[in-house]
């Protein structure tokens, strides 16, 4: 029996299924290759702790082990009992130390970039979907989605300077090649906010849609992207990330060309000839134009 768990307001848009057993967020999943992440500490507007983003990268982890799904919907459960919604306002400042966020083990940890960059990797596609503030390192996990969708109550920004703190990675460098040189500067020079048709305006977002329209939204960019080839589309987004992530992004793509080049008959025989301790016979290959 399917446990429909409400995430965002309005109706659930896929018939979803809890998929294991959190403290901090909620992973469900459907049967057409959807899987839904949501940050699950409203009350914190959706900040971040060192176990929130242990559980964020064993979640993204089992998602990107599992075949059947194609599409990660990522976002933060709302609204908190005060009504107010957030994707998620950053690290969490209350559990802050002197040199990171620090959990139960008591280590100042900085773990959000590990998240970061199993999110960029993830060879499947990640549509964030911001509902009210997305704000400081939870801007930067916007970003970090390959799609975006707003809805009418988001709102973005950065903080970093103003609490003491800065992401000179990503949230720096990729942003810029978001929303240009320029934007990317004053996003965090002056540490303002902007609304959703802004976000809109300097690309920093898809598409804006009502709130309790936007999880139906995300399910159906979800669905197109899933009538199509997931190579084509691992691919794509491995190329996507070479353009921006130097040798790491190379490595992507090229691995996605050796898991091809690996189903061919050509390095089979290389496999077969080593366990088979004779020469390689490459000849039936060729050398193509
Ligand atoms: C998000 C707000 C704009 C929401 O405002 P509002 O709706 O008026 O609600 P509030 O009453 O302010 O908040 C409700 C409740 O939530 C608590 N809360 C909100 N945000 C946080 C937070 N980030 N940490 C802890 N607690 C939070 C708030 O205290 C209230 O609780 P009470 O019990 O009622 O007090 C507004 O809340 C706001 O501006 N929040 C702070 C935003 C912020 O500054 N975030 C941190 C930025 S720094 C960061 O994210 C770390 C970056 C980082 O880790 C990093 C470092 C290096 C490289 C990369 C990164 C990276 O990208 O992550």
């Amino acid at each position: 029996m399917a446990e429909l768990r409400q995430v965002l307001p309005g109706d659930p848009a896929a018939a979803w299924t809890a998929w294991g057993t959190y403290t901090d967020i909620l992973v469900d999943r459907c049967s057409e290759g959807i899987a839904r992440v949501a940050i699950n500490r409203p009350a914190k507007r959706n900040a971040f702790r060192p176990q929130t983003v242990v559980e964020l990268c064993d979640a993204f982890s089992r998602i990107r082990d599992d075949r059947s799904i194609g599409v990660v919907l990522f976002t933060g459960v709302g609204p908190a009992a005060d009504g107010g919604f957030a994707f998620c306002s950053g690290g969490d400042q209350s559990v802050r130390g002197d040199g990171g966020y620090v959990g139960d083990d008591g280590l100042p940890r900085l773990n959000v970039l590990d998240l970061q960059r199993i999110i960029r990797s993830l060879p499947k596609v990640v549509i964030a979907l911001v509902a009210g503030y997305a704000m400081g390192g939870g801007q930067v996990l916007h970003l970090l989605c390959d799609l975006s969708l707003a809805a009418d109550n988001a709102v973005f920004g950065q903080t970093g300077p103003k609490v003491g703190s800065f992401d000179g990675g990503f949230g720096a460098g990729y942003l810029a090649r978001v929303v240009g040189q320029r934007k990317a500067r004053e996003i965090w020079f002056l540490c303002r906010r902007y609304g959703a048709d802004e976000a809109l305006r300097m690309g920093l977002v898809n598409a804006v849609v009502p709130l309790d329209q936007l999880e139906a939204e995300g399910v159906r960019w979800a669905r197109e992207v899933l009538q199509h080839s997931p190579t084509a589309i691992r691919c794509l987004k491995a190329a996507f990330n070479a353009e921006t992530d130097g040798l790491a992004g190379i490595q992507e793509l090229a691995g996605n060309a050796t898991h091809l080049f690996y189903r061919t008959d050509e390095a089979l025989e290389g496999r077969n000839a080593f366990l088979e301790k004779r020469p390689p016979d490459f000849s039936e290959t060729g050398w193509l134009p």
